[in-house]
């Protein structure tokens, strides 16, 4: 007969974050029916133990366990009374909270001593004093107890205390992780078994003390055999509690009533297990089989304008169609072999702009009625379907990832019937055959839970879990599978909570779609203009040296970027598209003689080190793709009211390729971020510019008077040089020509080691108030890294000459200031300044002759747009400006683009 053991489900306050009330509150929740209560829970409560008691019993749990209570026996007689004392005020706090029944661990204590008659005198004496008080003592073995460390030797202690208060608690991490036979614990009478404490935990070699503490898992998520320990307990004839006791860090700050669920899913799929094959279909409290699963039937994407257009173009190239359109929906029927992908275009609150999400899984159920029920059974959110009448019924249930699992029948896809056919049929260039796999990424937090869902819910499979050491921190990874191998999913997370630097994706997803011919595939894909991740030649080299592969296979993996790896059974080849809407990218795979893998733990960190080469090259050669166009930087001075991290998101979100940021106080009015002494500014700032792609391309301002020494500017210049910075803006107001001309000449020598170059500016109100002064002190310094900033402002007002500048060296210019202003030339220098900080205007609207100085400067200059402009950014805000003021600069600047030739 299969043991029904779920029908006292209990959970131990410590697997649940929170305090006591949050806890009792999940717990009951989740439909456990008792509880231990963990001493510093209660001791932290504000609760009174009767109102425990209370709150407990009007949630329908009962308090199977009050613990833990350490290091009682086999000590000196001085010890024992005084552990004797601390027994009876122990015994009235689980009076008070209506438990019987008390887990006393094995000692630790220096105190204790060994000697079995002396504990199980100890534990005697503790039993009786319990039982007058119609309390008992459950003993448990720690597995790292000083002289009591199996379950096998706290049950001979037991036994030989012989008292009827006296009995055993059996925890499955103490057991298995000594690698103890549980199998003996088959001889114990079950009415000697008190408590039965159930966790799990991967394979580790630590300390055990550790181990216990922060890595237990939920049954089934890790490496034990707990179906096998639990069918050992129950065939003793126990029946009391079976209870979750799982000490794990993350669970530790996870919403407990998720954490709570989790459990119970664990529990109930601990159940199937042990009563295995021989569990009737449909059982009134268990849990409805899982029906066979016949493959992936569709994958659905959540889409907008921009991304949309993105992945059906990426579909079209591995030679899907687009054979049906919804009929209800702004939903799209894109087909190739078994290989379905539906394109959801109607909004998505959860979607962020321009991303492409995997929203819903189409899976071929033989029994979606049943299916359902067990989803239900587990506490899984069945999703009301709104459906007009002609369309098909399918079941669907929400996973905690937010995906919606579809359910469809066996017999006949109905659902099919929903969607117009186009006319279009796959063409089938792409030789693309099934849907081999999705995966699917979560956040640490939601791991186990996603994990434990869909093995739970699906009746799928796990295999070994894997750790990578990718580019940006550590991935573990871990694909479940039906039975019959028809359906993978891969869930991944990164354990380690991500430092803001790391610039990777957030939660990458991907489709693998299968072929049997991979090089044809690739060749046929790239053909039809494939966005094919390109993998680096050093990959090869070392596939080479590692497999020795026949040197026409290698070359066409190299010549098609596709990673290969082999196993016993045969080879795995895989290549990848590139990120398609910032998250989604594609996989086509091709399985040798049955390889069941997903590619060798070198693969995955080459494709994101590829993934990341390839978007940094799309945000920073988007511009030089286009001679026509320029690169664009935004100047601090443009919207200083935003901090730098701000500037770089203002920049990005506007498509400038670089900000310059303004580093020192240059007047005392002005906001100040000061990136050279507040890391906490320069970890976000950097954060920022990883996570966009935005290069700094120039810090200000090295402004060196009479009474400055360059050596005053070296943190500035290191600053520069940590944010990556390429020049540095410097201004010489100082009427000593041969005094500044050496300054100017020693701070470059400084800035040189540090990869930067310093560019003189040339306000026209300083003593460094034209081209031809500049350019003098160009030449009297006489350093390689010296350069020459035209700022168009200044370089308008100073009256300097558009000849003069054509003659002067190219290499002198590294990045030119642009803008306009209104027309004529202020005469106070006070009206001068005003302009230049607070009236610029957009290129083109002042005047400037902009376009004639431009032209008279080197091809291809970033144009840095420094455009203080008060009443506008008073109006619209900085990052508007900033927006407006790239908008207004293509316009002008940018050769405009022709219409792109009709499809
Ligand atoms: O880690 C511990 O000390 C501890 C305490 C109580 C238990 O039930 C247990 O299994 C471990
Ligand atoms: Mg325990």
């Amino acid at each position: 007969m299969a043991h029904d053991i779920a029908h006292h489900p209990a959970i131990a306050t410590v697997c649940l974050s929170g305090t006591l009330e949050d806890k009792l509150a999940a717990a009951a929740a989740a439909r456990f029916r008792g509880v231990e209560i963990f001493a510093s829970d209660l001791v932290a409560s504000a609760w009174s133990p009767e109102r425990v008691r209370q709150e407990c019993a009007r949630r329908g749990l009962s308090i199977d366990l009050y613990q833990p209570f350490r290091d009682f026996e086999a000590v000196p007689p001085d010890v024992l009374a005084a552990n004797l004392r601390r027994a009876e005020r122990t015994f009235d706090v689980l009076e008070r909270l209506g438990a019987t029944t008390l887990l006393v661990c094995s000692s630790v204590s220096p105190d204790a001593v060994d000697d079995d008659d002396l504990a199980a005198e100890h534990l005697h004496e503790l039993a009786s004093r319990a039982h007058r008080r119609g309390l008992r003592i459950a003993y448990e073995a720690l597995a790292w107890g000083r002289f009591v460390n199996t379950y096998a030797h706290a049950w001979r202690i037991v036994r030989r205390a012989g008292h009827p208060a006296l009995g055993l608690c059996l925890d499955s991490f103490h057991v298995l992780s000594r690698a103890d036979d549980p199998a003996g614990i088959r001889v114990v009478p079950a009415d000697r078994i008190f408590h039965v404490q159930l966790a799990d935990a991967p394979r580790m070699n630590m300390d055990v003390v550790e181990w216990s503490r922060h890595h237990r898992l939920f049954p089934g998520l890790g490496a034990f055999d707990l179906a096998g320990f639990a069918g050992h307990v129950l065939s003793t004839g126990y029946t009391g509690p079976l209870s979750l006791e799982v000490f794990n860090d993350v669970y530790r700050q996870a919403d407990p009533r998720h954490a709570a669920i989790d459990g119970m899913r664990s529990l109930l799929a601990l159940q199937e297990a042990v009563g295995g094959s021989a569990a009737p279909a449909v059982r009134p409290d268990g849990l409805p089989p899982a029906p066979a699963l016949g493959g992936h039937v569709f994958t659905e994407l959540a889409v907008d304008e921009r991304s949309g257009p993105s992945v059906a173009g990426a579909l079209t190239a591995l030679g899907f169609a687009h054979t049906g359109q919804h009929r209800s929906k702004p939903v799209e029927l894109w087909e190739q072999g078994a290989a379905r992908v539906l394109l959801n275009f109607a909004p998505h609150s959860r979607v962020a702009p321009g991303t492409a999400t995997i929203c819903a899984l189409g899976l071929e159920s033989a029994d979606p009625a049943r299916s359902a029920r067990r989803a239900e059974r587990l506490l899984a959110p069945v999703l009301p379907r709104l459906r007009q009448p002609e369309e098909a019924e399918l079941v669907s249930v929400a996973a905690p990832d937010g995906i919606a699992v579809f359910l469809v029948g066996t017999d006949g896809h109905d659902w099919l019937a929903d969607f117009v056919p186009t006319g279009h049929t796959a063409p089938g260039d792409g030789r693309i055959t099934a849907t081999d796999h999705v995966s699917l990424t979560d956040s640490v937090d939601d791991f186990d839970e996603t994990t434990l869902f869909y093995r739970a819910v699906l009746g799928l499979r796990a295999d070994e879990s894997t750790e990578i050491a990718a580019p940006f921190g550590l991935i573990r990874g871990r694909a479940a599978r039906d039975p019959a191998g028809l359906v993978t999913i891969a869930l991944n997370t990164a354990p380690l909570r991500r430092g803001d630097w790391a610039p990777a994706t957030p939660s990458p997803q991907h489709i693998a779609f299968r072929t049997d011919d991979a090089v044809a595939s690739a060749r046929a894909m790239r053909a039809l203009g494939a966005p094919v991740l390109t993998i680096p030649d050093n990959y090869y080299a070392d596939l080479d040296a590692r497999l020795d592969l026949p040197p026409d296979l290698l070359a066409a993996l190299r010549a098609h970027s596709i990673l290969y790896d082999r196993d016993e059974t045969g080879g795995y080849l895989h290549f990848y598209t590139e990120m398609l809407g910032s998250r989604l990218f594609f996989a086509v795979v091709q399985r040798v003689d049955g390889y069941r893998g997903h590619g060798d733990p070198t693969s995955a960190p080459v494709r994101m080190a590829a993934h990341r080469e390839r978007r940094l090259r799309g945000l920073r050669d988007a511009p030089e793709r286009d001679r026509r166009r320029h690169d664009y930087s935004l100047a601090h001075l443009t919207a200083l009211s935003l901090s730098p991290p701000e500037l770089v998101d203002a920049a990005a979100a506007a498509g400038y390729r670089y900000v310059g940021l303004r580093l020192t106080r240059v007047t005392p009015q002005e906001p100040h971020y000061p990136l050279a002494t507040d890391p906490a500014l320069m970890r976000s700032t950097r954060a920022r510019l990883a996570a966009t792609g935005i290069e700094v391309l120039d810090v200000e301002l090295a402004r060196i008077s009479p009474d400055e020494d360059p050596r005053d500017f070296e943190r500035f210049l290191e600053t520069g040089a940590e944010l990556g910075a390429r020049h540095v803006i410097a201004q010489l107001p100082d009427p000593d020509r041969a005094r500044k001309v050496d300054r100017f000449a020693r701070l470059c020598e400084l800035a040189r080691p540090l990869g930067l170059t310093v560019d003189l500016e040339f306000p026209s109100w300083t003593e460094t108030p034209d081209l031809r002064e500049a350019a003098r002190v160009l030449r009297g310094a006489e350093q390689p890294n010296a350069g020459l900033l035209v700022d168009l402002l200044h370089f308008a007002r100073s009256g300097s000459s558009v000849a003069d500048l054509r003659a002067l060296p190219a290499h002198w210019f590294h990045f030119v200031h642009v803008c306009d202003a209104p027309p004529g030339v202020p005469t106070t220098n006070e009206e001068l300044i005003h302009t230049a900080r607070f009236e610029r205007l957009f290129p083109g609207e002042g005047g400037i002759d902009v376009r004639g100085i431009l032209d008279a400067l080197p091809r291809g200059l970033p144009f840095a747009l420094e455009i203080p402009r008060a009443t506008l950014v008073a109006q619209v805000g900085a990052t508007e400006h900033a927006r407006l003021a790239i908008t207004a600069a293509r316009d002008y600047l940018d050769i405009p683009h022709e219409a792109p030739a009709a499809a």
